[in-house]
């Protein structure tokens, strides 16, 4: 595979009117393969818009450089850069419609501006519609249709130029988690079926679970993790992407939840990694068990991340031998952390 975009120590920074300098995006290298999908993550003020602006050249890095599809978009005319933003399709929260042209309309809308004939614009047009499931609602308004319409209006107008590049800056946030799905699955299609590169920024977990391969978490400005998805959301290495999952997972007790639990468990209270390694449970209960261990579920959660199992379950042991218990799991190589 080759990169379609390339960053190489890329920073943005920003004065503000009382002076002082904000470096919004701060010496991020990050690689994004042809037909990969990547979400990009962080809490809000991370960076991750700023990121994506630099990605279709509506903002110039301090220092840098911002490579897509081989070309050096800092060192580009504004007329060059017209041009290679028009090989970048976008979509966005608010979905960003012509409410004056009907939803045909707004999808041939760049194909206009790019100077495509009539009849060819038309066929486009129709074809894109088609694909997006919304042929019937060509000649409607924007403002007749939901808000999962909208955005797959939205997607059909980014993809008419034949972009090989979608950045979609928090696309799914404003829709509610049925709707999120159905869009998601397009955009995989999109993804799929076209070969179209597609970096996600949002701060929905479910969001990057249902489409990315890869997850790069942002924190101030800097990009302090990347992996693929299974890996970054079920064994999160830094402080920042450990917070970030931990937040949006709900499978480990939160600091509120962990006093209610002592109060209603004396025991010793640890929680126990799941992956999806064959055996897992069977290999719990014998340390447990050939310890003379109580353990009584308090807390957890399991779901899957790209096919594969993941998550937490918090048990309160009890028993003369529960450092042995955790010992014994730990040597079967089972990640066990007491609460504390
Ligand atoms: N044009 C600008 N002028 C001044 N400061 C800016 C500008 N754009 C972004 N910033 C600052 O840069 C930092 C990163 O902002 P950015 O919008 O990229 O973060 P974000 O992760 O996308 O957050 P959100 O999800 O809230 O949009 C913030 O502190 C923000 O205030």
């Amino acid at each position: 595979m080759t990169a379609l975009i390339s960053l190489t120590d890329v920073s943005k920074s920003f004065d503000r009117r009382d002076g002082s300098t904000v470096t919004a995006v701060d010496a991020v290298s990050l690689e994004v393969e042809t037909g990969e999908v990547l979400a990009v993550i962080g809490y809000s003020g991370a960076g991750k818009s700023t990121l994506v602006r630099l990605l279709n050249a509506l903002e110039k890095p301090t220092s840098g450089s911002v490579l897509v599809a081989g070309q050096d978009l800092t060192r580009l005319s504004e007329g060059e850069l017209r041009a290679a933003r028009s090989k970048i399709g976008m979509i966005f929260q608010q979905f960003n419609l012509f409410r004056s042209r009907t939803v045909a309309g707004n999808v041939a809308y760049p194909l206009k501006v790019a100077g495509v004939a009539k009849a060819e614009r038309d066929r486009r047009t129709a074809e894109l519609l088609d694909f997006v499931g919304l042929l019937d609602r060509a000649h409607s308004y924007p403002e007749q249709l939901s808000g999962g319409q909208k955005q797959r209006v939205g997607i059909a107008r980014a993809l008419a130029t034949n972009p090989p590049l979608l950045l979609c800056d928090e696309a799914t946030s404003a829709l509610d988690p049925e709707t999120t799905t159905e869009v998601l699955s397009l955009l995989r299609r999109v993804n799929s079926e076209l070969g179209v590169t597609i970096v996600v920024i949002t701060h929905e977990m479910d969001a990057v679970r249902q489409i990315a391969e890869r997850v790069a978490v942002m924190e101030n400005g800097r990009l302090v993790e990347i992996g693929d998805v299974y890996d970054v959301f079920s064994d999160p290495q830094t402080p920042a992407a450990q917070r970030f999952v931990r937040s949006a997972t709900h499978d480990r007790p939160s600091a509120d939840t962990l006093v209610r639990l002592r109060h209603q468990h004396p025991g010793r209270l640890v929680s126990v990694r799941i992956t999806d390694e064959a055996g897992l449970q069977q290999r719990i209960d014998t340390a447990f068990r050939d310890t003379g261990t109580t353990a009584e579920l308090v807390y957890g959660g399991v779901s899957e991340i790209r096919e594969r199992r993941t998550g937490s379950l918090t048990y309160e042991l009890t028993g003369p031998s529960v450092d042995a218990a955790l010992d014994a799991l730990r040597a079967g190589g089972i990640h066990a952390t007491e609460e504390v």
